[in-house]
Formats: structure tokens, C-alpha cells, sequence
């Protein structure tokens, strides 16, 4: 088994004297910022105006642009969206980035790729939370933590796996366990998991059964909680125990079907079109796309989430939610307006 490393692992004080530059204040970054706060460190928030520097700057934190908190920085952690991350290093991070300080990431896209070299005196380290920003931040507050994935892409001071892991400590990724990888192997399967299984594949596969329900002529509301409300419940119990443990609390009606028809859903076809997604994330065929995406300002993003937006799952969701008081709503509240995102 592969080597899982917790707090008491891990000495902390190679991050203790240094000042940590968070560039970015989204999803990722406020979790980040005030989780390491949290944890005692010194942390500065690089930003452009706009929504995200006014929630740094109520929250506590001191706000510089992005040039600034790099020139003062010792550990310049990027948590700007991947697709604005080269326009932003070349344009205000690479000419004030310390020599002998480290840049590090919450994800290797761009170093993978090669959208942004780093210069050869900095080390380069990535400490990649394997969950969304705000369960980062949920779970630290609740005294757990989101595990994470560390690698050392360059070491140019021999620190630069302490300084990974220290910093993993400071997010309470420690706390749950972090794991050795290589910006490769992260950037590769990250990708192919939010595209194949944990984001494409789980939302295709509520769609599919909401609309075959419905059109069947079954309620929308009915289907809602079937295909989309469940889930939750089910997947926690993944979460928990596995299958196992999910197959444990269901009724055996339940596991029986499980054992016939989930096979007929998801099945050697389906796996066929899984190694084409991983075969196109291994070969950069997906990067370029997503790449070229961007330079032509989105056009499919922006109408591919419209569109979404407006499937009648979200419609009739929305009501229900609205009837459930308990159900939480930071995370329903981020949901994307169409953006326009210009990268050069
Ligand atoms: N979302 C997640 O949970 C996960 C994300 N990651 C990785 O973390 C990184 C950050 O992603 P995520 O947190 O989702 O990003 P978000 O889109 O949530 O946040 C991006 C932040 O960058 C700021 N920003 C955008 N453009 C600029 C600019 N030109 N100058 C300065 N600040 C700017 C935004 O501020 P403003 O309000 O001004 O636009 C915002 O605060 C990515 O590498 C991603 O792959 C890794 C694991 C999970
Ligand atoms: C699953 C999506 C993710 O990879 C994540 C939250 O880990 C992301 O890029 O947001
Ligand atoms: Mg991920
Ligand atoms: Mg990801």
C-alpha cells in the first residue's frame, strides 16, 4: 500500500517562519487562506479588485495585487482558475517570484501542460486537496479535514517536499491523510476523475434516469428525489464503508438490483468510452481543447451551462430545496453564472 502520511508524520516548522502568498480567493483559495490562518501562519491574499478582494478583506486578511504578494512572498500558493493562470504568471507573477521561494499548486495543469515554466531558482510543489474548496474549509472548521495529494516538481533548496507537507498540515489536509504523487499522475487522473466519474459521469447518469422517469410519465418531483436527492444519502454511505457498507444498508430488493442492472447501465461499452477520456487526457488532446476553449472566449462553455441550467431537474430541484431548510447552501449558491473569460 502505498505510503499515507497524517500530522504526526510531518514536521511543520520548515513553514513556520515564512509569509504564504494565496493568489486567488475562490473556492480553493478562501479555504486555503483561512485554514493556514487557522493553523498559524502567515498568510497574505494576491488579488485584482473586484468580489473576491472585498470577501478577503472582510474576512480579515491583508489584500495586495497579485505582483505585490509575490514580491513579499516566501511560499506563493496559485489557486487563480487553470485557464487564467498563464496570462496571470507571465503578467504579474514570474518577474516578482523570490529567488530560492516556491511556487506551489492545488492542481498540475499547467505545469503539466506547460503553460507556465517556472523559473529554475524557485521550487515548484503542488498540495492538491481532493475535494471541493469548501469542504476544504467546512471540514477543517469541523476539526477533520479533505485529503490531499502532494509532489515536488522541482527542488531547488532540497526543502521542497517539507515544504508540501507542512503546508498540507496547515489546510488540515494532514489531518485525513495526504499521498506522494507527480504532477503527472495527479493532473491525469484528476481530469479523468471529474470528467468520467465524479462530475461528467455522475450528473449524465441523474439526468439520464430523471428523464427516463419523467418521460415515462412518472412526477418530476418523485424522480427528483429518486435520482438526484438520494444520491447523497447513498454516496455517503459509500463514503463511509464502500460498497459494502452501502449494500449493507440497503434492502436486499435493492442489492439484487444493484447486481443485475447496474452492469446493464455501466458496462464494457461504457468502459471503452472511460479509456478514450483517459487516452485523450493523457495525450494533451483535452488540454488543447480546453485551451482553445478559452482563447474563443467560451463559446460552447457558456451555452453548454445556459442549457444546463435550465434542464427540468434544476427547475424542479430548486423548488424542492427551497422546502428543505436543512439542506445546506453555500455550495448551491456557487452555482456558475455564464462567464466570459478572456486569456490573451
Ligand atoms: N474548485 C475546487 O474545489 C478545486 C480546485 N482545484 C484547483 O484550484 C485552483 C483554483 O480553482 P478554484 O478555487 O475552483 O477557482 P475559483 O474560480 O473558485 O476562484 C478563482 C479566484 O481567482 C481570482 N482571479 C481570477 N482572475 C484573476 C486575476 N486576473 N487576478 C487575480 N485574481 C484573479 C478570482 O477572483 P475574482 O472574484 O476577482 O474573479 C477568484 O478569487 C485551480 O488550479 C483548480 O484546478 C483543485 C482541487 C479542487
Ligand atoms: C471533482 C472536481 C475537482 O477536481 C475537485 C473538486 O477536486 C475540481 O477541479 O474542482
Ligand atoms: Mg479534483
Ligand atoms: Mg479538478
Amino acid at each position: 500500500m502505498s505510503k499515507v502520511l497524517y500530522e504526526k508524520d510531518i514536521q511543520k516548522e520548515v513553514l513556520q517562519e515564512k509569509k504564504i502568498a494565496v493568489v486567488g480567493y475562490g473556492s480553493q483559495g478562501h479555504a486555503h487562506a483561512q485554514n493556514l490562518r487557522d493553523s498559524g501562519y502567515d498568510v497574505v491574499v494576491g488579488l485584482r479588485p473586484g468580489k473576491s478582494k472585498e470577501k478577503a478583506e472582510e474576512d480579515g486578511f491583508e489584500v495586495l495585487s497579485v505582483a505585490e504578494a509575490v514580491s513579499v512572498a516566501d511560499v506563493v500558493m496559485v489557486l487563480l482558475p487553470d485557464e487564467l493562470q498563464p496570462s496571470v504568471y507571465y503578467e504579474s507573477i514570474q518577474a516578482n517570484l523570490k529567488s530560492g521561494s516556491a511556487i506551489a499548486f492545488a492542481h498540475g495543469f499547467n505545469i503539466h501542460f506547460t503553460q507556465v515554466v517556472p523559473p529554475l531558482d524557485v521550487d515548484v510543489f503542488l498540495v492538491a486537496p481532493k475535494g471541493p474548496g469548501h469542504l476544504v474549509r467546512r471540514t477543517y472548521e469541523e476539526g477533520a479535514g479533505v485529503p490531499a495529494l502532494y509532489g515536488v516538481y522541482q527542488d531547488v533548496t532540497g526543502n521542497a517536499k517539507e515544504l508540501a507537507l507542512a503546508y498540507s498540515v496547515g489546510i488540515g489536509a494532514a489531518r485525513a491523510g495526504v499521498l506522494e504523487t507527480t504532477f503527472q499522475e495527479e493532473t491525469e487522473t484528476d481530469l479523468f476523475g471529474e470528467q468520467a466519474v465524479l462530475c461528467g459521469g455522475v450528473t449524465s447518469l441523474i439526468k439520464a434516469g430523471f428523464e427516463t422517469l419523467t418521460e415515462a410519465g412518472y412526477q418530476p418531483e418523485v424522480a427528483y428525489f429518486e435520482c438526484l436527492h438520494e444520491m447523497k444519502l447513498i454516496v455517503d454511505l459509500l463514503y463511509e464503508g464502500g460498497l459494502e457498507n452501502m449494500r449493507y444498508s440497503i434492502s436486499d430488493t435493492a442489492q439484487w438490483g444493484d447486481f443485475v442492472s447496474g452492469p446493464r447501465v455501466i458496462n464494457a461499452e461504457t468502459k471503452e468510452r472511460m479509456k478514450e477520456i483517459l487516452a485523450d487526457v493523457q495525450s494533451g488532446e483535452f488540454a488543447k481543447g480546453w485551451i482553445l476553449e478559452n482563447q474563443a472566449n467560451r463559446p460552447k462553455f457558456n451555452a453548454t451551462n445556459a442549457k444546463e441550467n435550465q434542464h427540468p431537474i434544476e427547475k424542479v430541484g430548486r423548488e424542492l430545496r427551497e422546502l428543505m431548510p436543512f439542506v445546506k447552501q453555500p455550495l448551491q449558491k456557487k452555482q456558475k453564472d455564464v462567464k466570459v473569460h478572456v486569456t490573451n
